[in-house]
Formats: C-alpha cells, structure tokens, sequence
C-alpha cells in the first residue's frame, strides 16, 4: 500500500500557493506538513483528500494487491478545521451517520460508538446533543470520526486544536496506533505529534512560486 504524489501544483484564487510537490508514502508512514499560517499546508491536504483539483500533477493511492490506482480520497477520513458534525443531533447520531456514509463497501473493520467513544476518553455522554459539549470534547468527538470506519489513510488538519495536554497524548496514541497497523498519515500541525517515525515537509506558500505552472 502506498501514496503518491507527483509534481503537484495549486491554485487558491488567482495565485499558485505550490509548484512541483512531491512525496511518497508507504505502508505505516507519516508526512507532517509546516509551516506559517497561509503557506499552503490545509490547500495541499484539500487536493489530496479530493476537496480540491490540483492545477497539476498527479496523486494516487495504491491499495495491497490491486495494480489499479484510486484517488486518496476514496480511502481517506479527512478532518478538517470543522468538526464536520450537527450540533443538534446527538454524538451517537453523529457518528451512526459518519459509519454509515463512510463504510459503505469496506468491511466493516471499524469500532462501535461506545468503544470510540471510549478511545477519545468520553464514555457515557454520546446521548448529549453534540452542541451541548466543549469544544475540546466536540474535537475528540470528531476524532472518534476516524474510529467508527476503517479507512487505510487519514488526513488531519490541525488535529489537536482546542485540546488539552491529556488529549494531545491520546491523539498520538490513537495516531501511532493507525501507523502501526500500515496506516497512512498526513497531518497539518503547529504542535509537534510526537511521532516516532515521520517525514517532515516544510510549506512556504507562493514566496517560493514565481515561476509559471507550466512553463
Ligand atoms: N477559498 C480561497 N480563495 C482564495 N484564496 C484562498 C482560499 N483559501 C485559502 N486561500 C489562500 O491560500 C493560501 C494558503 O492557505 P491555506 O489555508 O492552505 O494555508 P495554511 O498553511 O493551512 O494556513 P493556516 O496555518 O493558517 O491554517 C493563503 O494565502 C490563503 O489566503
């Protein structure tokens, strides 16, 4: 299993945040993407996710035993900036929707709300409708997004936002526990993760793009 972008390029606007990106990952890996505010790091997570179309290049995932390459999209949980869930529904109907959306054709490899539940530390309240929580519950609660459906590559933005100390560590838990597994990660961070084994790429936004995209 492996992803691989080639000489990716993007637009926001009018302007090239980034030309001739590359990289490469495999089974168990993670690239963790730096880098100042507007430099490029959530554009670049979009165009892998499928959110966005890049200007140009390629990214394509690769599963075990398959020649056919698919888009990471396909096989990805992307967490954003947004929690991406209704405070007037409860966390329970949240993630039952999540699991549902999201484990459509893939065996059912992932944990059931009270063990995800568990995982992120908040067993016992996914009654509560999830705008009654704080926000640092609401992020361990979109976290447990990641739990309730098996997907091989997870692309984080800015994962630990509006967490504590304690929540940090269990992120990077649950992080490490994905990579061991053969997951593949790709994360926006001001935080360090705290992981062992990662590739670092440090995004510099259009200071670094003058020239054209095709030229
Ligand atoms: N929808 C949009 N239309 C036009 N420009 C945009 C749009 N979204 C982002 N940009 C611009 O693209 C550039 C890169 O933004 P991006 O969100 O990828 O940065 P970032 O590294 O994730 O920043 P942060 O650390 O603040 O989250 C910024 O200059 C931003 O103003």
């Amino acid at each position: 299993m492996h992803l691989t972008a080639e000489n990716l390029a993007a637009r926001r606007g009018d302007d090239l945040i980034f030309v001739n990106l590359s990289f490469h990952l495999a089974a168990g890996e993670a690239l963790v993407l730096t880098g100042r505010n507007g430099s490029g790091k959530s554009t670049l997570l979009r165009v892998v996710a499928g959110l966005l179309r890049p200007e140009k290049g390629t990214v394509v995932f690769h599963g075990d035993g398959s020649r056919e390459g698919r888009h990471p999209g396909e096989v990805s949980h992307y967490l954003g900036h947004r929690n991406a869930m209704k405070n007037e529904l409860t966390v329970a109907e949240n993630l039952d929707f999540w699991r549902t959306f999201l484990d459509e054709t893939e065996t059912s490899a992932g944990l059931s709300l009270e063990e995800a539940a568990e995982a992120v530390g908040l067993s016992g309240i996914t009654h509560l409708p999830f705008g009654y929580l704080s926000a640092g519950q609401q992020r361990r609660f979109a976290f447990a997004k990641l739990l309730v459906a098996h997907r091989p590559v997870w692309i984080l933005d800015e994962p630990t936002a509006a967490l504590d100390a304690s929540a940090d560590r269990l992120f990077a838990g649950l992080i490490e526990a994905h990579l061991a597994k053969g997951g593949i990660l790709l994360a926006a961070t001001h935080q360090p993760l705290g992981l062992k084994n990662m590739q670092e790429l440090k995004m510099t936004g259009f200071a670094g793009v003058d020239q054209g995209v095709w030229g």
